[in-house]
Order: C-alpha cells, then structure tokens, then sequence
C-alpha cells in the first residue's frame, strides 16, 4: 500500500487528443507474447505553444489520427458484431437492470455499496460480456500486429490500451452512459456535475508482465469515473484512493479516513468522482483489463471557471469551512 504515493506530486491525467489471437476456450484471451503495438512513451514531447513547428507538429498529428481511424474503418474485422449494438438484457447483471428500470433512488441504493465515501461499488458486466470484450481487444491488437499499425493510446500516462470509439463503440457506450451510468452519478455525485454528464472518454487498459504493472498516483479529466474490471486472472492490481481535491488542495496530503484500497473483482464496477486521488497498485502476476469511462459535464466545467472558492467535495475545503 503505497502510502508514501501521497508525498509525490500528483499527475493530472488527460485525454489524449485522439478524440480519438484470442483463444475462447482456455488459454489466455490476450496473448502474453503479443509483440509491442502500442505507442511509445511520448512524455515531454510537445514543442513549446507558439514555436512555428508547434504548428506543423500539430496538423502532423491531427492527420496521423485521420489516418488511423480511417485505417480502423476501412480494414479492422470486428470479431463481436454484437458488442456494437448495446443489448442491455445479454450484457448487464440482472440486479443492475432491476434497480434502474425501477428508476427510484432507493433501488439504486439498495445494490451498491459505498466502503468508503464517494467509492460506489456495483455489479455491472455478465461474464459473457467481459469475456468478448476481451476477445474483442485481443483481435484488434492482433488486427494492429498484422497491419503494421500503432494503436493509439487512450491518455497522457498510459498507453497499454484502446479508446472504445476507435474500435467502433460509440454508440453502445453512449447508451450505457446516458441509461446507466447518468442516473447512477445524479444520485451519488450531482455537487460535481453527476446529473448534467453529456460526454465521455471510454477506453480500455490493460496491465501484466509484457505491458503496464500499476497506473501512478492521478485524478482523472473527467466529473465522474466508472472503471469496470473485465479479468482476466490476476495478483494484485488494487484500485488504492486518497482522498478528493480540488485544484488548490490537489497535493494536501491525506487523513487517515480517506485512505482506502479496492481489490478489483471481473464484472464489478466502481463509480467515483475525477477528482477523487488514486492510482493502481502493482499486478503482481498474470494480467488485467479494465474498461474505463471518463464522464464529462460541459456545464459543470462551464460553472467552475467562475469556481467558488470552497467547493463542498473536497476534502481539505469541507475541513477548514468546519
Ligand atoms: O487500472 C485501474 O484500475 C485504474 C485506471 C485509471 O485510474 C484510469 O485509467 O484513469
Ligand atoms: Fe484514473
């Protein structure tokens, strides 16, 4: 438990501007020994903002994500044509569909649990699903191995991933985050923009020997996180959180209360606010894929430029009002 975590300066994790062979039975989805197709570590590479070749390294980039995602288009074989179309009954737990067809407060609350505030513990995903979601990453890694193709991270700290609307899944994700995902942050988190989320960053990560072991201490570009663990069989990978902040209070350490580790379980999901301070320990052993949804407000991010002083949601500003 990286309790010293708190002493190092906390990383403000962005969205990459990219605005943008399996084995079904047995064996590992994601093939250990799948060569590196991911994108090089490229921290610290931006010119400085006004230097003329700013510019043309910006429109460089800008057209190598054309490139990419019209690559994706025109060549990617999806292997799950099913995971494109949302079919909420195949694919969430039943308990989950319950609560929210119910559409009260209450039964929401009653399939949740919060060990710690602001940490919203739910199941979400049949293992049917995880487990095509998994096929279906292990077949565009392998799609990107044979084309020659880079896959383009899903943010600044991590590249061990995919961004879901490059693989094509926008339109299922926009529906779980508007039927499932928004009713859920207008109960729990509405102070931070929890009811007015009209965006969202999906991707997936994924962590063991041949990629990533653990994601450094961050708070997200987002209002409110949903992260879903998918599998596979792993040691260690601990969602560890201390503490929400806002900007000015982003690096006051952490009381005793606010310091809590999750152990991730395939299928369960967490929902906690972008501001609440965390990383993931080490996957000591075999590997780890999430998915990810970083929920945005416009109106939230709008209201706070004119940001009161003392938001309500962060820790050190409700101590001091106390
Ligand atoms: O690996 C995890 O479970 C955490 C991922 C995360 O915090 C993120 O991608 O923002
Ligand atoms: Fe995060």
């Amino acid at each position: 438990m990286p309790l010293n975590s708190t002493n190092k300066k906390i990383k403000i994790e962005y969205e990459e501007e990219n605005a943008s062979s399996s084995n079904p039975r047995g064996g590992p989805v994601i093939p250990p020994m799948m060569p590196n197709v991911f994108e090089d570590n490229k921290d610290d590479v931006k010119p400085p903002v006004g230097n003329s070749s700013s510019a043309d390294a910006e429109s460089e980039r800008v057209k190598s994500i054309r490139e990419y995602k019209q690559r994706i288009r025109s060549s990617y074989q999806p292997m799950h044509r099913e995971l494109f179309e949302m079919n909420f009954t195949g694919f969430l737990v039943p308990s989950l569909l319950e609560a929210i067809n119910e559409s009260t407060e209450n039964g929401v609350r009653r399939i949740i649990s919060e060990p710690t505030p602001g940490l919203i513990i739910f199941d979400m995903f049949k293992p049917e699903f995880c487990q095509m979601l998994l096929e279906e990453f292990g077949n565009f890694k392998k799609w990107a191995w044979e084309t020659k193709t880079i896959i383009m991270r899903p943010n600044t700290m991590y590249r061990y991933g995919a961004v879901l609307a490059d693989l094509g899944m926008e339109t299922m994700i926009g529906k779980l985050m508007k039927d499932f995902i928004l009713p859920m942050s207008t109960i729990f988190f509405p102070e931070v923009g929890g009811d007015t989320i009209d965006s969202y960053h999906g991707f997936i990560v994924e962590y063991g020997a041949d990629t990533a072991h653990h994601l450094d201490f961050h708070v997200d570009d987002s209002e409110v996180t949903l992260n879903v663990c998918l599998g596979e069989k792993f040691y260690g990978g601990e969602l560890f959180l201390r503490g929400v902040r806002c900007v000015k209070h982003l690096n006051v350490d952490s009381e005793l209360k606010e310091i809590f580790d999750y152990s991730q379980v395939p299928g369960r999901a967490v929902l906690h606010r972008g501001r609440h301070r965390h990383g993931a320990l080490s996957t000591t052993s075999g590997h780890r894929v999430n998915m990810l949804l970083w929920c945005k407000s416009s109106i939230f991010r709008e209201m706070s430029k004119e940001e009161q002083n003392s938001p309500s949601w962060c820790g050190v500003c409700r101590r001091e009002e106390n």
